[in-house]
């Protein structure tokens, strides 16, 4: 994805003529979460989530020096780049691709996009999109939210308790590490947030004067170590299972029938650690990447 203004800005995207058949039976919608490290991507057709995918962040510097029919016409360019880039089998396959005839180019014919943002300033650079909502907690039905909640972490919950069943707890392992949990009515039972795994690793290494940057380890490492890539890799992981495992286990308590999901683009890797060090807990967890999108469906 290009950060910049792409050379061939201003001339039609080719992926307009293809779908707009389903364009203009209004089925396709574009869903944007924007979170702390990057864009993630949904891409429904009718109220079917299709496909998913991340791209970076917009800077800020590429998008204001256009006039706003610029801009308008640079994100509506970004999307269908995005969506060309991702497509090439998927999108093309779909069932509806006979209908791919009409004239239109989708610099005429944005694609309804709809965004969830807990970035300001990325949600600034998208208000210029022609066709576009932004998602805000007031229009989600869940009880209890308090007015700084974070809208990934309320899309979240509503998706997997939408999906799983009610009451859910949704971990999020993302740049932050998120709890969030609602009860059998929908209401906000309430949460936690902490630094994501890799949060915690680039953040040793930017405060410290000898600490390296440290990548995950590929399994549950030793817990004590020996050199000091490992001795990070200790502490950062079995901390954060242990921490996890409590928050599950409290929840179990108060909720034994819930549901429990966790997303994010380090789940995979959180999940694994906490089935090497606590396999009874991690058992009940349910693997939940778009768990954010189905909260999103709701919203279509
Ligand atoms: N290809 C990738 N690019 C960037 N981060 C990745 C990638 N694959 C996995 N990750 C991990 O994903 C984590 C960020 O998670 P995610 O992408 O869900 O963040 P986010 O949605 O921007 O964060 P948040 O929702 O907390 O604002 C990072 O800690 C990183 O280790
Ligand atoms: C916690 C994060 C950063 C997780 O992405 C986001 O949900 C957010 O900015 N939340 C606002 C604070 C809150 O949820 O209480
Ligand atoms: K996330």
């Amino acid at each position: 994805m290009e950060n910049s203004v792409p050379d061939n800005f201003r001339s039609p995207p080719r992926i307009g003529n293809l779908i707009s058949g389903l364009i203009g039976k209004d089925q396709i919608k574009i869903a944007l979460a924007i979170g702390n490290s990057r864009l993630h991507w949904g891409l429904f057709v009718g109220k079917t989530l299709e496909k998913t995918w991340d791209t970076e962040h917009l800077t800020a510097d590429a998008v204001s020096p256009l006039s706003e029919e610029e801009k308008a016409e640079y994100l509506v360019q970004i999307v269908m780049r995005s969506i060309e880039e991702v497509s090439s089998q998927n999108l093309l396959s779909l069932p509806a691709t006979p209908a791919f005839s009409s004239p239109h180019t989708l610099s005429l014919v944005p694609l309804p996009l709809i965004v969830a943002s807990v970035v300001t300033q990325q949600t600034a650079i998208w208000q210029s999109y022609p066709n576009v909502r932004i998602i805000t907690l007031d229009q989600l039905p869940i009880g209890g939210l308090y007015p700084t909640l974070g809208i990934d972490r309320a899309l979240a919950v509503l998706g997997a308790g939408n999906q799983f069943g009610w009451p859910v707890l949704l971990i999020d392992a993302g740049t932050a590490l998120t709890f969030t949990g609602a009860d059998v009515n929908r209401y906000l039972v309430g949460g936690a947030i902490l630094p994501g795994l890799g949060l915690q690793l680039s953040s040793l290494s930017k405060k410290t004067a000898a600490l390296p940057l440290i990548s995950l380890p590929k399994n549950l490492p030793h817990r004590w170590a020996k050199d000091t890539a490992e001795a990070i890799q200790s502490g950062v992981v079995y901390a954060t299972v242990a921490g996890v495992r409590d928050f599950i286990e409290d929840w179990r308590c108060l909720f034994p029938d819930s549901k429990i999901a966790l997303t994010g683009g380090d789940r995979t890797m959180l999940l694994k650690y906490l089935t090497a060090a606590f396999p009874d807990t991690a058992s009940a967890v349910i693997d939940a990447p778009e768990a954010i999108f189905w909260g999103i469906t709701h919203e279509l």
